[in-house]
């Protein structure tokens, strides 16, 4: 679930599913949409200092009566009096008075086709401006991706971000679910979903509403997994009786999931350094019956490596990423990443593969794993890793995951574009028996 809605979830209780659905569209649009909504705002001022000053509270206000007029089908006058009453009662009389006037403002110039937009001309920097504006993204990202994938993938992958996501539930066979009984509860509820092409796992768009208050998440029926993630696990291709060390595993969507593949025979251990997080896990564990065949372990990886001297058959290290590959589902996070956290993230991550990798057995497999679509933090780091340690030898996911979502140099990935799921990566490096 993602932070709107754990966000909304205190404070809107009293709604019904329709009002939820829509609070949540609004406040994640209003969020993806910010740099392009306070592009019209700022155009829509008498002058850019009364932007700059503009009171916080007021400019959400704004940002939402602008968001709801471009992009819902909502009636426009109920747009405008809802936010004029708005800024009434959350300011003062004339703050209404602002709100009315410029949303009118707006409204006639959607009538009329004329809203402004920046035009996308000049050089690469000028270029990426104008379209991190139109497109509503940090120009870092923009010129990153035009730079690395061209300009037509960059568009259809902000196109996507920019989209309301799908979800998809992971049915729970630990706890004796088939896909068709999920499948019949959703019909039950009236959700529209789709099979998806991994066997445990169904897509909805709507209804997640319907699903938290029917139960199905708390009685342990089902979680919520990307395929994406999903098709993770089946890289690591848990087998009954192994060992797995899964290193940074909370929340636990990926250790609850390898869980249910051991068949009751096996051990994972869930390690994080997160308590709070931990603790969801194994909340979450409990309520899959999965429990017994997993124990948490609470720690820095980097400090648990070194004092320790167990050594598993399988170690999954799901890295601390940029998350570039769950933009979609995630509306704030462009908003919250720096090009900068590019540089602290990969170091991060190459201190923990080698932490990781020390945990594993001769002739055990190491598997690396992100959310991210970025080089730098997928194929980039393997091969450093694979560079100073010469004992570990990269295995193509082959036969493990769908052709499809196999790079030439044998990594698992997924695309946003390609495959209409979250981004995602993963690599299986095997350690030599010696
Ligand atoms: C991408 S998330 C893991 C998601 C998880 N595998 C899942 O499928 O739900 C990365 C996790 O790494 C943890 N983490 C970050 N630095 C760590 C460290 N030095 N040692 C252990 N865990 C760490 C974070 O607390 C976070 O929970």
């Amino acid at each position: 679930m993602g932070y709107v809605e754990r966000t909304l979830g205190f404070s809107t209780r009293h709604l019904d599913d329709r009002d939820i659905r829509l609070v949540t569209v609004i406040v994640a649009g209003t969020v993806r949409w910010k740099r392009y909504i306070d592009y019209l705002i700022m155009s829509l001022c008498s002058d850019e200092k009364v932007f700059s000053k503009m009171e916080p509270l007021l400019l959400q206000i704004l940002r939402i009566g602008f968001f709801e007029i471009l992009k819902l089908n909502v009636p426009a006058y109920a747009v405008v009096d809802e936010n004029v009453r708005l800024a009434k009662v959350a300011l003062r009389p004339g703050a209404g008075n602002m709100v009315n006037a410029i949303l009118r403002k707006l409204l006639s110039l959607k009538e009329t086709d004329s809203l402004p937009l920046p035009k996308v001309e000049g050089d690469d920097r000028a270029q990426a401006r104008a379209l991190s504006i139109i497109y509503s993204h940090p120009v870092w990202m923009v010129r990153r991706w035009i730079r690395f994938h061209g300009k037509e993938e960059a568009l259809k992958l902000m196109n996507w971000n920019n989209s309301d996501p799908y979800f998809s539930l992971r049915v729970n066979t630990a706890n004796g679910y088939t896909r068709d009984d999920l499948v019949n509860r959703l019909e039950d509820l009236q959700v529209h979903y789709e099979k998806s092409i991994m066997d445990e796992f169904v897509r909805i768009r709507e209804g997640m509403q319907a699903v938290l208050q029917a139960g199905l998440l708390r009685e342990g029926m089902c979680a919520v997994q990307d395929e994406s993630a999903g098709f993770v696990v089946s890289v690591v291709d848990p087998q009954p009786g192994e060992s797995i060390m899964d290193c940074c595993a909370a929340p636990g969507g990926k250790t609850l999931f390898m869980a249910s593949r051991l068949a009751g025979q096996g051990k994972i251990w869930a390690l994080d350094i997160n308590k709070g997080r931990l603790r969801i896990l194994m909340e979450a564990a409990k309520c899959h019956n999965l429990d017994d065949i997993i124990t948490d372990v609470h720690g820095d990886l980097r400090l648990y490596a070194k004092e320790s001297t167990a050594k598993y058959d399988k170690v999954l290290l799901d890295a601390p990423c940029s998350g570039l590959g769950v933009l979609s589902k995630r509306a704030d996070l462009r908003w919250n990443r720096q090009f900068e956290d590019l540089e602290e993230l990969t170091c991060l991550q190459d201190e923990l593969l080698y932490s990781a990798s020390s945990l594993v057995k001769p002739g055990g497999v190491l598997i690396y794993s992100t959310c991210s679509i970025d080089h730098e933090e997928n194929e980039n780091r393997i091969t450093a890793f694979v560079q100073r340690h010469p004992e570990f030898t990269l295995e193509g996911v082959h036969g493990y995951v769908p052709a499809e979502f196999i790079t030439d140099e044998g990594f698992y990935s997924s695309s946003p574009t390609k495959h209409s799921l979250d981004g995602a990566f993963a690599a299986r490096l095997v350690r030599s028996i010696h």
